[in-house]
């Protein structure tokens, strides 16, 4: 049975306490996770800060940056480690682990490392009341220790997300992976090691939320700033943590996002587009599609082929072949979605397709399937339109000008994403400056270039990261005037 340890100080630790690791595709025990209590984040803070003003605080940008090519170029030489860990964490389909997860967990350090060797920093040259002339100029410092806080749908992808921009500005981090998906944040320990990053750089704690290891980490006073990704609640409890001390956040939560796709649309292509960003990852991406709105005159067609689209979706275990779904991350989330799967039903929906549990055979039959679902006929009050389920559904609805479609698309409390679907280009720029979100994808979906800022509007989120813009978050800017 593997067993999945703490790491810190750059040493594997183990704790009395431990909780079981379970296959979504099978709901077996795959291992045994050592949960962190108060004593270990607190030896994992003060290993961070140990380094912080050891060799790590020292170093120059440019060995720090070489080292992090290096994680960068290790965690690609043990690319199938990676891939088999992260498989067997999540279920999710090799195409989609070997396409996307794995190789975005690897490129956010090299994308990082580059981005701080580059950045310039402003100066300003003023006049002096006495005539003379002053010079501004603005260096960077780390922020400190930083407390990562992390969840399971996109686990190395998503961690190293903010640890490489972290590490790349001189930080050392303290992560918390989720319960539900240990494996590659332990597994990247071991590329730390075999590349020489110092001991205490980057430290993993295992646990829970509330009264464990992630409510240990960011109520810890040695934590000089918190970043996380997850559900907008658990960003409300952690606000409430960062409180104290005023340290800053850096967050990223849920989403509810709309799909728009009018007449003059690529069909095709909409359609294409509209089944990944609905149904990829089951479903698990906050970026993902719950709510569509389409045009009322292709409204039919496109709830068609969506249908045959979704139907066409094979579940099944990551390695087989010609598998398009795999299973949602564990039983409680399965309960919560087809939760949900209900009271679309109960509140009038009409299923276009889906609604249940794919029939699986033998070991497979324990695992967290869904279908891949679709409804249309609700008002915009129901449930499944209101609240993130995040699982592989949406509701399409028809609509008539652009004005009510920006509208609809608007009517959420969250911000974080919204695709569009449109041959014309001034349509395009219209909505994409009028929907109220941090990112608006045109006639794609999940195009990510890491320069660009990535951030959620109103509950999705607080702060940018991405490019430059993880500098604000990373780094304390300060100014030095000197008198000339
Ligand atoms: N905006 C984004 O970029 C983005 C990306 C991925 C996922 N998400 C969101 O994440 C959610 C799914 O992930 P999840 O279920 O892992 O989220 P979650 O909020 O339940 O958990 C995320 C992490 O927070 C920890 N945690 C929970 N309660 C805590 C507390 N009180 N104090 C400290 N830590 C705590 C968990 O153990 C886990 O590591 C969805 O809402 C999704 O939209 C957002
Ligand atoms: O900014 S990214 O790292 O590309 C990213 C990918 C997916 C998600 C949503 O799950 C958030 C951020």
């Amino acid at each position: 049975m593997k067993q999945f340890m703490n790491f810190i100080g750059g040493e594997f630790v183990a704790t009395t306490k431990t909780f079981d690791n379970r296959a979504p595709v099978d709901n077996r025990v795959i291992g045994k996770v050592h949960e962190a209590g108060r004593g270990e984040v607190d030896a994992a803070v003060r290993a961070a800060r140990a380094a912080l003003n050891g060799e790590w605080g020292r170093m120059s940008v440019a060995r720090r940056v070489e080292l992090l090519h290096a994680v960068a170029d290790e965690i690609n030489r043990r690319f199938d480690d990676f891939l088999a860990a992260e498989m067997a964490d999540t279920g999710k389909p090799h195409a989609l682990a070997s396409h996307v997860d794995i190789p975005r967990g690897a490129a956010n350090f090299k994308v990082f490392a580059d981005i701080v060797k580059n950045v310039p920093t402003e100066s300003f040259e003023m006049a002096t009341p006495d005539g003379g002339q002053a010079l501004n100029y603005a260096v960077r410092s780390p922020l400190g220790v930083i407390g990562v806080v992390c969840p399971w749908n996109l686990p190395l992808l998503l961690m190293t997300w903010k640890v490489g921009p972290a590490l790349a500005c001189g930080n050392t981090v303290v992560v918390k992976p989720s319960e539900e998906t240990p494996a590659t944040a332990t597994l990247l320990g071991e590329v730390m090691n075999a590349v020489g990053i110092p001991p205490g750089v980057y430290n993993v704690v295992h646990g829970f939320g509330p009264d464990s290891a992630g409510e240990f980490l960011t109520t810890h006073p040695g934590v000089d700033g918190i970043t996380f990704t997850g559900e907008t609640r658990t960003g409300e409890a952690i606000m409430g943590a960062a409180a104290k001390g005023v340290r800053p956040v850096s967050f990223e939560l849920g989403g509810k996002n709309a799909g728009i796709v009018f007449a003059d649309a690529d069909f095709d292509k909409a359609v294409a587009g509209m089944t990944r960003s609905a149904f990829e990852n089951c479903g698990q991406v906050c970026l993902g599609t719950e709510r569509v709105y389409v045009q009322r005159p292709i409204f039919d067609k496109f709830v068609a082929a969506l249908k045959a689209r979704a139907e066409a979706l094979k579940p099944g275990p990551s390695e087989e072949a010609g598998v398009g779904i795999g299973p949602l991350i564990s039983r409680e989330h399965q309960q919560k979605v087809l939760s949900y799967y209900a009271k679309a039903v109960k509140e009038g929906a009409t299923v276009v397709t889906g609604g249940g549990v794919p029939s699986m055979s033998g070991v497979l039959a324990e695992g967290h399937w869904v279908q891949p679902t679709i409804w249309t006929g609700l008002p915009e009050t129901a449930s499944v339109i209101r609240e993130e389920i995040f699982g592989p559904c949406c509701h399409i609805a028809p609509f008539d000008t652009e004005e009510e479609a920006i509208a609809l698309a608007n009517a959420t409390d969250y911000g974080l994403a919204t695709t569009v679907w449109t041959e014309n280009l001034g349509r395009a720029h219209r909505v994409a400056k009028q929907v109220q979100v941090g990112i608006c994808w045109v006639n794609s979906w999940f195009l990510r270039d890491l320069r660009t800022a990535f951030g959620g509007a109103k509950s999705s989120g607080i702060g940018r990261e991405g490019g430059v813009h993880s500098l604000e978050f990373y780094t304390e800017l300060r100014n030095v005037c000197i008198k000339l």
